[in-house]
């Protein structure tokens, strides 16, 4: 195992530790979110957590809950206890950019509903301000894409369809994202608004005033950050 593939599994443990028996649990998507959801099957198999059920952000977190013996159920109008995902930048306050996994939709429509939203990340993931060092994921719909992708560029110019291969990268929804290059300065709510209110725009994202905490694992040890 890598030293950056160490430090994502030491923050996803820190953050199941949180979990109690008979806890409905977020499961997030990605490599870090990995982590967490293999721990969750582990302490499941050892008698360590009883009782618990999972709740999936994407089809690959789904079919990993199975692999590690976790048992799920879709997500439904009630509170979730708890959830634990990864992110792709975290901004001092605990503002997130999510969705370079492709999940960003399911991650907030899920976690949404968390009581709280732990998340995990190694130290890359810090940034002073978000879109420092990743673009923002925005899904569009697949129907007339080019056309939601002129109405965002006429206020995100620089960003371009996610398109890894010859085709367009698809979401589990069946939808399309278009990877935005942020502002130097903005006001994420403020732009969140904007994105939203584009038609073709499913969702984006930005996950504001949505983490409880994060534990953020380095070389020297794994810190703790709660909103402010
Ligand atoms: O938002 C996500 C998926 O939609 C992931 O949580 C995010 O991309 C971080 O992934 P990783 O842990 O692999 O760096």
């Amino acid at each position: 195992m890598s030293d950056l593939e160490a430090l994502k599994k030491e923050a996803a443990l820190k953050a199941v530790a949180l979990v109690r028996s008979g806890d409905r649990v977020g499961l997030g998507t990605g490599s870090t979110a990995k982590y967490a959801i293999e721990e969750l099957g582990r302490k499941l198999a050892a008698g360590e957590l009883t009782g618990i059920v999972g709740v999936s952000t994407s089809e690959a977190s789904e079919q990993l809950a199975r692999q590690v013996g976790v048992p799920t159920e879709p997500l439904d109008p009630r509170p979730l206890d708890i959830a634990i995902d990864g992110a792709d930048e975290i901004a001092p306050n605990l503002d997130l950019v999510k969705g370079l996994g492709g999940a960003l939709v399911r991650e907030k429509v899920t976690e949404v509903q968390a009581r709280r939203l732990i998340i995990i990340a190694d130290h890359t993931k810090l940034v002073g301000q978000l879109g420092e060092k990743a673009p923002l994921p925005i899904e569009i719909l697949k129907f007339g894409f080019l056309s939601t992708i002129d109405r965002l560029r006429a206020f995100l110019p620089g960003g371009q369809l996610r398109q890894p291969a010859a085709q367009p990268y698809v979401t589990d929804n069946g939808n399309y994202i278009y990877d935005a290059r942020l502002p130097e300065t903005f006001d994420p709510a403020e732009l969140e608004r904007r994105i939203k209110g584009t038609l073709g725009v499913v969702d984006t994202g930005l996950f504001l005033g949505m983490a409880e905490r994060a534990f953020v694992a380095a070389p020297d040890g794994v810190q703790e950050l709660t909103r402010s």
